[in-house]
């Protein structure tokens, strides 16, 4: 895929248009939520969650479950691709979206210098601890949790598990053609380095040490 740098960012070119807009025009009013991640890190259940906090809605519609049409990230290429030019564009930056340090990187120190605007949550932390991530949530969004009930169930709502089985996510798919199961996969913190060998993995953990260091920002390799 042919993919052009703008603003110190990698994007298809037919998404440059859509970025420059965006950051031409859009103004955020006090109620507006920007959701910002990197793919494949965990998007889809932020998006759920946000929406059952900011609706405080539990009788939403089984078939309106799926919150993710509208999101930029998704493009319909499926065609397998080499790993080790895969492992060595993300260490190099040089990728759709890329580069990930940099981009991960920005979110965190602005989130250091304006904790009540910018919430920095991680993938990781969500799995071990959801209830305390989504108590967070809330009252990132203005929205605190009442009851520890009402916490319950939102994260039982949008749980891996509960999504993963409805019926719109076991056969639909997207306007792009990508079946929603695509992205109600595993879950499961890690899983990466089962696809890559020692050499991919340990690519990957030096990048990330380099880039994230003196960041103050704490991962787990
Ligand atoms: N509800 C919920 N709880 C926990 N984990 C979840 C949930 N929904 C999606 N996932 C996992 O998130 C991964 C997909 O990330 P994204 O939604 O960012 O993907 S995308 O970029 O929008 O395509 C993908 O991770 P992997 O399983 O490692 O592929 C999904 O399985």
């Amino acid at each position: 895929m042919e993919i052009r740098k703008w603003k110190g960012f990698w994007f298809e070119p037919g998404l440059i248009k859509c970025a420059m807009k965006f950051s031409s025009s859009f103004q955020a009013g006090n109620d507006d939520v920007l959701l910002a991640s990197a793919p494949k890190t965990g998007t889809t259940w932020l998006k759920a969650l946000c929406l059952c906090i900011l609706h405080q809605n539990h009788n939403i519609p089984e078939n309106e479950d799926l919150l993710t049409q509208d999101n930029p990230q998704f493009h319909g290429n499926q065609e397998p691709y080499p790993l080790e030019k895969a492992v060595d564009e993300f260490c190099t930056g040089v990728h759709q979206y890329g580069p990930y340090f940099e981009n991960v990187l920005g979110y965190w120190s602005e989130s250091q210098k304006r904790p009540e605007k910018i919430l920095f949550l991680k993938y990781e932390e969500m799995i071990k601890d959801p209830k305390e991530q989504v108590r967070k949530l809330g009252l990132f969004l203005g929205k605190p949790f009442e009851k520890e009930e009402d916490l319950e169930k939102v994260v039982w709502r949008c749980s891996l598990e509960r999504l993963r089985n409805l019926e719109v996510n076991k056969n639909g798919s997207v306007i792009y053609g990508v079946p929603n199961g695509s992205y109600f996969r595993k879950g499961i913190v890690g899983d990466w380095k089962n696809y890559l060998n020692l050499e991919m993995e340990d690519r990957i953990n030096q990048t990330t040490l380099l880039k994230f260091k003196d960041s103050g920002l704490e991962f787990e390799n």
